[in-house]
This record gives C-alpha cells, sequence and structure tokens, in this order.
C-alpha cells in the first residue's frame, strides 16, 4: 500500500498525496539476539504518541503463527508491520504476510541480522526506527525452498549443522553462534549432492551449499557478496570438498569477494568454491546433510527444489 504518492503531469508541478494514515505494529521478539528491547519500546512509544502515529506493539511467538494478524490488516487497514528481531522472525512474519498490502520494516535485534545488513538499514535501533519512520519500502525478492518460504539465505551441510545446533542453545548472539561453528568445523565432513541447475546436471562432494539471496549469513559474513536483494536471482555457493586445513582459507576468499561469478562448465570438479547465479536450482541431497532456511533448522529433504519469487515484498530500506 503507497503511503503517498508522487503524480506528474506535463505542465503540473510533482505533487504528493496522503493516501492514507499509517498504522504501524511492530512484533517484538523477546528471546532474539542478546540486547534488550525495553528501551527501544519506550522510544517507539513515547516518538509515536508525540507524532500522533497510530502504534500497537505485540510480542512474538515461537512458532511463527501470525495468520491471526491477516485480519487485523484487512479491517483496520494497517500499513506497516515491523520486526524488531534477527533473521528468522523476519521469516516467520512475512512469510506469514507477503500477500498481504504492507510494508516491513526490521529494527535488526538478532543475532546476525543478515537481512538488515544486506538491505543496508541501520545496526542502531534507534536509527533503524527514524528509518521506519522517514523511509519509503522498495520490492525486494524472496524464495521459496520445497515451498517454504525464505527471504535471505538457505543452506544444506555444515551451516545447518551450526544453525541446527544453535537453535538448540539457550543462549544466542555471534558468541555462541561463533562456538558452534568451531565446534563443527572439526566434525565435519562432505555431503554428497547431485545439483541441477537449467538442464546441467553434476555431482558434488560438499561441506556445505548456500542458496543466497541475501549477500551474507549475518554479522557481514558475505558468503555471496554479487548477492542483490532485488535482481531476480539466487546466487549459489557450493563449497567442495577440499583438504580440511584449506577450508576456513578458501570461504575466507570467497567471503572477500576474490572468486568471481562463474558460468557453470563440466569441469566443476577442479573447483574448491562454485559461485554462480541462478533464478532456480534443484538439489539432491544424497547423504541425509541437514538443512536450514533463513538461520533456521527445518526437517531433512532428500529432494531440494528452490525458486526466485521476484519482487514478493516490499521492504522499508535506504
Ligand atoms: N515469544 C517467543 N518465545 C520464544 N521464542 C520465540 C518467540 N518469538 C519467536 N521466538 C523464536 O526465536 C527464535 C530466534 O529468533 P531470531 O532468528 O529472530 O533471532 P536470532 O537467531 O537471535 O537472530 P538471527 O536469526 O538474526 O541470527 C526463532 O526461532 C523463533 O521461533
Amino acid at each position: 500500500m503507497e503511503l503517498t504518492e508522487t503524480i506528474q503531469q506535463p505542465n503540473v508541478q510533482r505533487v504528493a498525496i496522503q493516501r492514507t494514515e499509517r498504522k504501524i505494529i511492530y512484533l517484538v521478539n523477546p528471546v532474539s539476539g542478546t540486547a534488550k528491547k525495553e528501551t527501544l519500546v519506550s522510544l517507539i512509544e513515547k516518538i509515536s504518541n508525540e507524532k500522533g502515529l497510530h502504534c500497537e506493539i505485540m510480542p512474538t511467538n515461537k512458532r511463527g503463527n501470525y495468520d491471526f494478524l491477516i485480519d487485523k490488516i484487512q479491517k483496520e487497514e494497517i500499513t506497516d508491520i515491523v520486526i524488531i528481531g534477527g533473521d528468522g522472525t523476519v521469516n516467520h512474519v512475512v512469510g506469514a504476510l507477503y500477500n498481504e498490502p504492507v510494508n516491513f520494516g526490521i529494527i535488526p535485534y538478532g543475532s546476525g541480522n543478515g537481512l538488515a545488513r544486506a538491505a543496508g538499514i541501520p545496526s542502531k535501533p534507534k536509527l533503524a526506527f527514524e528509518l521506519i519512520l522517514n523511509g519509503g519500502a522498495k520490492y525486494v525478492d524472496a524464495f521459496s525452498v520445497n515451498g517454504h518460504f525464505a527471504c535471505m539465505l538457505s543452506g544444506v551441510g555444515f551451516d545447518a549443522k551450526v544453525a541446527h545446533d544453535f537453535a538448540a542453545k539457550t543462549t544466542r548472539g555471534l558468541l555462541t553462534y561463533t562456538q558452534q561453528s568451531i565446534i563443527n568445523y572439526f566434525k565435519a565432513q562432505p555431503y554428497q549432492f547431485e545439483i541441477e541447475v537449467d538442464n546441467f546436471s553434476f555431482f558434488s562432494d560438499a561441506f556445505f551449499i548456500s542458496v543466497a539471496n541475501a549477500n551474507q549469513f549475518g554479522n557481514n559474513v558475505t558468503i555471496a557478496p554479487e548477492a542483490k536483494l532485488n535482481d531476480g536471482l539466487l546466487d549459489i555457493v557450493v563449497v567442495q570438498k577440499m583438504n580440511k586445513a584449506k577450508l576456513p582459507f578458501a570461504v575466507l576468499q570467497q567471503i572477500r569477494g576474490n572468486n568471481k561469478l562463474q558460468h557453470l562448465v563440466e569441469e566443476v570438479t577442479n573447483k574448491n568454491i562454485l559461485y554462480f547465479q541462478t533464478p532456480e536450482i534443484k538439489i539432491k541431497n544424497l547423504l541425509n546433510a541437514p538443512m536450514h532456511i533463513d538461520g533456521e533448522p527445518i526437517d531433512f529433504a532428500p529432494q531440494i527444489n528452490v525458486e526466485i519469487i521476484k519482487n514478493a515484498y516490499r521492504l522499508i530500506r535506504p
């Protein structure tokens, strides 16, 4: 839903039309990240009151059930849904509501905040809140993984194992995530996959495969440096079997952007890391590698079908 619309006619000045008053719902995840949210919530209430803005603040729920908001959005003409949480919360909320005529905002309060960082949303809560109040929304892509909604990054293999173990921990935050990554690094073994892209298929023994709409895992770890949120493409990174001592260096090269995008050719086995773009991909998961979507663990699937959802929703971003 457009809040304001700029029309242009010959010899007529641009005019901004106020179509509707903003009505904002803030969904606060009480457990995401490590930082306290009370100060921000008080600030939101105070500034909204001062500005005479309609604002409602509600907690998120663990199961990611937001269907109850569909009716409310329609009946009360809610214009914006703002997520105060991390990537998992964004996935749940946007996945449930992206067909509704609302703009989505993020005030990053997760452990990694990959989508918010990729979108250029400020990390400081006060600045992110100012952006919500002032900023315009732009369409961004999402993607589907076996019919599940994904907005940022999905993975199969090592990074998914980390996501599963991280989800089982009672503490969140970067420190816990790093601990789980290190523990899993020592145990990591390649999994076997068959990958099909654009009628070309090949087998790969790989530590992990990332399917990225955003450029990163979170915390600016840019596993897919060329990924853009609105280019209609997914960035695929296949970290293939290699000497384990080489693995961190190869991944670092990828994160630093030293691996250029490739066209898939038949000598795929010669490369440590494959990096290419495509709007869809099919992966046969031959050795039961674990999976995640936007950092949330999901059940193993033997066949993984992924496709882009172009211009899926409107995100408030710079
Ligand atoms: N009210 C709630 N009580 C308990 N858990 C909740 C509640 N609301 C959401 N959750 C759960 O919180 C989990 C973590 O949320 P989220 O992914 O946003 O934070 P994070 O993992 O710390 O950050 P990031 O994903 O950015 O690394 C999600 O799996 C979600 O199911």
